[in-house]
This record gives C-alpha cells, sequence and structure tokens, in this order.
C-alpha cells in the first residue's frame, strides 16, 4: 500500500463572508505527482497557500506525514517543498551564488545535498553562469532545486509551466516525473490547463468554485480505458466514503446527493457489497462513459484545452 504524504481534511476558507473553499478532502501518496486543476477563480491558489502554511485554515486540517499543519505547524511545514510565487533569484549572481545565498538561511544542508539536487534538475553545467542569463525553464529549475534543498516529503508548483514555450514544458515535465521516482516525494501541481498537466501527472483532482468535483488516475493508459465513471446514490454518504477508502482504496467525491468514482466494471458488485454489509442503504448505482475531457469541457470551456 502505497504512503500517504499529505492528507486534505474536509479543509474550508472564508474570507469575509464568502467561503472559498467548501470542504476538500483528498489524499496524496509519495512518489505520486498529483494536478490540481480548475478554471480560473476555482480555488487552486488558495488551497495551495493553505496547503503549504502560508494561510490559515477556516475549517478542517492539513497533514504532512501524520503531521497537522494546525497543531504541529513547524514540523508539518518542514516537510513541504514549495514555489508559490516566483521564486526569489538575483540575476546578477550565479546559480551556484543564489543558492548558496538561499542555504544560509536553512542550518544544516550539506554541500553534498546541494550538489545532488542541482544534479536532480539537471543543472550541473549551468551552476557557473549567471541566473539572468537563464531561460525561464532553467530558472524554474533552479527554484525546483531550491525548493529540495531540506528534503521535503511533498514539494508544490503553483503553475510550474506558467510562460515556459513547449520546449521548457517538455523539460520541466521531464525533471517533474524523474523526482517523484527518484526522490520519493509527493508532488502536487496546480494548473488551469489540462493538456499540459495531463502529461505530467499520475492522478489529477478537479476543483471548481472551492469543491472537489472529480479525481481521475492518468497516467496509465491501459487502466485509464478499463475505468468506469461510476455514481451511487446512498446514505449516509459519508460512512460510504469512509468505507470505499478503507475498504478498497477508492477515493469517492460528493457530488449533490451522488457519489462519484471510478472503478473497474469486475469490481463494482464487491464495492456495492461491502457498502450494503456495513449498513449503507443503496439507492441507485450508474456507469457513465464521461471522460475527464468531457468534464473540462463543461468545467472550463473549450478555448483552454489545447
Ligand atoms: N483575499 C481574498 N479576498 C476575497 N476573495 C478572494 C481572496 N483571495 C481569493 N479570493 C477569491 O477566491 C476565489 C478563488 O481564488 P484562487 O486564486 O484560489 O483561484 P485559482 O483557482 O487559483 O484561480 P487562478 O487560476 O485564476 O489563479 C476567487 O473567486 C477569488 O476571487
Amino acid at each position: 500500500m502505497s504512503e500517504i504524504a499529505m492528507e486534505l481534511m474536509d479543509v474550508k476558507k472564508k474570507i469575509g463572508k464568502k467561503e472559498i473553499i467548501k470542504g476538500l478532502s483528498f489524499t496524496i501518496n509519495k512518489g505520486e505527482v498529483f494536478g490540481l486543476i480548475g478554471p480560473n477563480g476555482a480555488g487552486k491558489t488558495t488551497t495551495i497557500r493553505m496547503m503549504v502554511g502560508l494561510m490559515q485554515l477556516s475549517d478542517g486540517d492539513v497533514q504532512i506525514l501524520g503531521k497537522s499543519i494546525k497543531t504541529n505547524y513547524k514540523e508539518a511545514v518542514r516537510e513541504v517543498g514549495a514555489i508559490v510565487e516566483n521564486p526569489e533569484m538575483y540575476p546578477f549572481m550565479t546559480g551556484a551564488q543564489n543558492l548558496a545565498h538561499y542555504v544560509r538561511m536553512i542550518p544544516g544542508i550539506t554541500k553534498e545535498r546541494i550538489n545532488e539536487v542541482v544534479a536532480i534538475v539537471g543543472l550541473e553545467k549551468a551552476m557557473k553562469e549567471k541566473v539572468g542569463r537563464y531561460s525561464l525553464g532553467m530558472r524554474q529549475r533552479l527554484g525546483i532545486a531550491q525548493a529540495l534543498l531540506h528534503n521535503p516529503s511533498v514539494l508544490i508548483l503553483d503553475e510550474p509551466t506558467n510562460g515556459l514555450d513547449p520546449a521548457g514544458i517538455r523539460e520541466i515535465r521531464m525533471y517533474i516525473r524523474r523526482l517523484a521516482i527518484e526522490e520519493n516525494v509527493a508532488i502536487i501541481i496546480s494548473s488551469h490547463l489540462l493538456s499540459e498537466i495531463e502529461l505530467m501527472c499520475d492522478r489529477i483532482g478537479v476543483i471548481k468554485n472551492g469543491e472537489l468535483v472529480a479525481i481521475q488516475q492518468v497516467n496509465d493508459k491501459s487502466e485509464k480505458d478499463n475505468l468506469k465513471q461510476v455514481q451511487i446514490e446512498v446514505t449516509p454518504v459519508d460512512q460510504a466514503i469512509a468505507l470505499l477508502k478503507t475498504h478498497h482504496e477508492i477515493d469517492a467525491v460528493q457530488d449533490d446527493k451522488q457519489l462519484t468514482f471510478q472503478s473497474e466494471k469486475e469490481k463494482i458488485p464487491e464495492l456495492i457489497q461491502t457498502l450494503v454489509k456495513n449498513d449503507v442503504a443503496v439507492y441507485q448505482v450508474g456507469v457513465t462513459k464521461s471522460t475527464l475531457e468531457d468534464k473540462f469541457f463543461d468545467l472550463i470551456g473549450e478555448n483552454t484545452i489545447e
């Protein structure tokens, strides 16, 4: 079973009277690349700011390696590396000087670790060059290296491909995938572009109006083709969500009175049996062919899907 790196538990955010995030719950595993996607204003940045401890939660909790961001802030945040706003880099200094400058602020980072992260993002040869001469993609990679220095369990990147040309996007994608595998970190990426994120993520969570509307596996093509979108109408809903999670490792999402999740068709009777055996009343079971892309067309509108 995969190890959970981060768990969002009914996370809510209210600013003034407006509820911006309305109860987000999902988990991200070590070694997994998780995409958070949704239209502009959906709540991605707000969610990420809460995940990294830059913004307080109004309700719920975020746990990183089981450490609560509310009750164990320092230890929880220690496990997170992030690029939320553009990382501060000095163009007149070389890559190596920038990292050395940054390291002065965090105790315990060795020279070996610096060399290690530089190698992970493939910037060995550019270390002696001034950052002002770097391409945007190289600057992003240096930012990623910086965020990795303290060996975090979770790396969070807000719109990492913003402003990059196709070659830069390809580069970042490659390093992100490599990072998840080699360092076994959980990587969370936000974007409003499906086409970009689909290629680098294992799973994608779709948010709209501060709510999670779908979670979908993406990278494993064979599995993706075999998976069905299942909707069930059940009570009590919370119990059904918990049962699917503990017995079958399924992340079900509440969508009005229904629960939606992905499953292989052959497994559906078994899932329903678990629910019924545990006194959950099942009123309806539906299977649709709706794909993630269809959802995006509904959600985001055609013109932003490339
Ligand atoms: N400080 C604030 N005060 C009031 N409303 C806010 C504040 N910050 C964000 N919002 C609102 O919260 C909602 C979510 O914003 P957020 O920036 O998290 O969305 P997003 O999905 O990251 O969008 P984008 O892709 O445009 O960055 C928006 O409707 C935004 O107007």
